[in-house]
């Protein structure tokens, strides 16, 4: 069988090679998939199913009977890779299979693969390196539109820019006054969806200047936790659940809450589908706003003018954000949830399908911020993140009775 691992940088234009695959424009190199019938496990694939579950109100996938809506994004993949499986087709094109799964579902989804790969062959389109499945045989990387074949795996070389080492994190002039220390409490939380036990008893406090790292497997709980904290999940209320001193559902707004807190998850990034530069989308920052809609001060262009420096992003300060790479949008959006140095900064999964490189500058610049601020840091990621310095984890452990947790 042809096993394909195809490498993908912050340029690659997946997009365009998946649609020119679908479309029966195969790539020379890949003419062997060209009569055959294919599948896509995508987060593209899982987008239309949802769709369709929605519009017809069925359920296409799910062995369970819930939507695939509600599912956590693990379960989802899970879901889809059966899904996907019991068609039989020749091959299936990966889409960065291992983004959003936990640890163990990740070992578990590559002994499928490898189950499978003595009669499905798989194209694996992969922007971490270390991802490679064991059983591929052919190997390429898609430089910008062009498919190039390599002759073995390539190895991950990282470069930090040297401004992070000289530049410390700008102040933001932002002054957050009559913050208690403990800015997080939960106490004996506990959640269900109908007959489903969610969280058990969840015991957690978050203080000024904590780093931690909030992990677990898929379905585990996670997304809950940050929406009763972040979102205005519903079922936060009842709970004793303290935010920033205020105990949840006492009369304070979401947007009280939402101000106090940085948040950044790549599902945000197409709320910025308009025309913003990198300088404007980090002013945004300072405002709380989506676009600029007031003419910022002159002390804002200079802390501004400082974190454009730090990124090393200063050249093309005037470029407009949807022109940007993965890579490049998703470090603008974490910069531009610090830029205010908020008392609490949320980052969900920042790093899925981020190459190499700028997964690892991603990195740098959260243990900076966690360094030099006062900033209290939650960084969700199933990914042992590689040189991440978290000083605590707060790990959920799901049971029958719901998900207890445990600090590690
Ligand atoms: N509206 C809902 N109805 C039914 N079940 C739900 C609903 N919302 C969430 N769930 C379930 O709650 C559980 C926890 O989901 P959550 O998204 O918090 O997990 P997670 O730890 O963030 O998972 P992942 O790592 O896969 O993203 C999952 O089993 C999910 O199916």
């Amino acid at each position: 069988m042809n096993h394909w691992v195809i490498y993908l940088d912050n340029n690659s234009n997946k997009k365009g090679f998946i649609k020119d695959f679908q479309q029966g424009r195969t790539p020379i190199e890949l003419q062997y998939f060209k009569q055959k019938t294919g599948r896509l496990f995508s987060h593209f694939t899982l987008e239309k199913l949802i769709d369709e579950e929605d519009k017809h109100d069925i359920k296409i996938i799910s062995s369970v009977g819930q939507s695939l809506k509600t599912m956590s994004s693990g379960e989802q993949k899970r879901a889809l890779l059966h899904y996907l499986l019991n068609e039989r087709p020749d091959y299936i094109i990966l889409d960065n299979p291992f983004d959003n799964l936990d640890i163990s579902f990740q070992e578990n989804l590559k002994t499928i693969l490898v189950n499978h790969s003595k009669h499905i062959s798989f194209i694996q389109l992969a922007s971490r390196k270390e991802d490679t499945l064991s059983f591929i045989n052919h190997f390429g990387s898609i430089i910008e539109n062009n498919l190039q074949v390599i002759e073995s795996p390539l190895s991950a070389e990282i470069q930090i820019p040297e401004s992070f080492t000289t530049i410390t994190v700008p102040q933001s002039g932002i002054d957050f006054i009559n913050l208690p220390n403990m800015l997080i409490n939960f106490k004996d939380v506990s959640i269900s969806y109908g007959e489903k036990k969610i969280l058990n008893s969840i015991n957690w406090t978050v203080n000024k200047g904590d780093f931690w790292q909030l992990s677990g497997t898929n379905g585990s709980g996670k997304s809950t936790i940050l929406s009763m904290i972040f979102g205005d999940n519903p079922k936060a209320y009842g709970q004793n659940i303290h935010l920033f001193g205020s105990k949840k559902g006492s009369g304070e707004s979401v947007w009280d809450i939402k101000k106090k807190i940085g948040y950044y998850a790549p599902s945000m990034t197409d709320k910025f589908s308009g025309r913003h530069s990198i300088e404007n989308m980090l002013i945004s920052g300072l405002n709380d706003s989506v676009g600029l809609y007031v003419k910022p001060t002159a002390f804002q262009q200079r802390i501004i003018k400082q974190w454009l420096k730090l990124l090393d992003l200063s050249d093309i300060k005037n470029t407009f954000f949807n022109a940007l790479s993965t890579g490049k949008q998703r470090l603008v959006m974490t910069a531009r949830a610090m830029v205010k140095q908020p008392p609490l900064l949320i980052l969900d999964e920042p790093t899925a399908g981020m190459d190499d490189d700028s997964a690892a500058l991603l990195v740098a610049l959260v243990n900076k911020f966690a360094e030099e601020t006062d900033t209290a840091i939650i960084f969700v990621s199933h990914r042992k993140e590689k040189g991440l310095k978290p000083k605590q984890t707060f790990y959920l452990t799901p049971h029958e009775t719901g998900s207890t947790g445990s600090i590690k």
